[in-house]
């Protein structure tokens, strides 16, 4: 099908590789929050965080608009998977069997490590309808088809 016939790069294959290992880490955010009330959007990080990120990006002639595109959709993404999980949890659902990890000392360092990756990788990624469409199958194929088209949006 369509989705075999496209052959990434390496740097595609990470930054693919890269989405979804941050989506991983969404179930962790989750689970500390949901463990502490805390609420799911947090804008005074997505702002520190993004703000960081554009100036790496520009240092490295990423423009902003690209990188703050790309990054929040990431963000979005996130939130949206930590929402669900949270909602069930509420709801009864089975809570994870490890104890929540601390979010700033252990979480947050592993999403800015991906994300920095991101942004050096942004370049070379390039944008177009055949990558967003694999990275979208990828992401499904991982467990995150319902948020796969909303991630991987500003690749096309
Ligand atoms: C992942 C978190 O949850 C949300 C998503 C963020 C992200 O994807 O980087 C940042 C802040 C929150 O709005 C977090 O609080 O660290």
């Amino acid at each position: 099908a369509s989705q075999s016939s496209f052959h990434p790069t390496l740097p595609q294959k990470r930054m693919v590789e890269l989405m979804g290992n941050r989506l991983d880490l969404a179930s962790q955010v989750a689970w500390v929050k949901f463990r502490d009330t805390l609420p799911v959007y947090d804008p005074k990080r997505e702002a520190e965080l993004l703000a960081g990120l554009v100036s790496k990006g520009e240092a490295r002639g990423v423009p902003p608009l690209q990188v703050e595109a790309f990054m929040k959709a990431q963000m979005a993404a996130s939130r949206a998977i930590q929402k669900t999980l949270i909602r069930s949890w509420s709801r009864g659902g089975t809570l994870p069997a490890y104890p929540p990890f601390d979010l700033k000392r252990d979480i947050r360092p592993k999403l800015d490590a991906i994300s920095d990756e991101m942004i050096v990788l942004l370049p070379a990624v390039g944008q177009s309808p055949a990558f967003a469409s694999y990275a979208a199958a990828e992401l499904s194929h991982r467990g995150y088809r319902r948020v796969a088209t909303l991630a991987t949006a500003p690749l096309r």
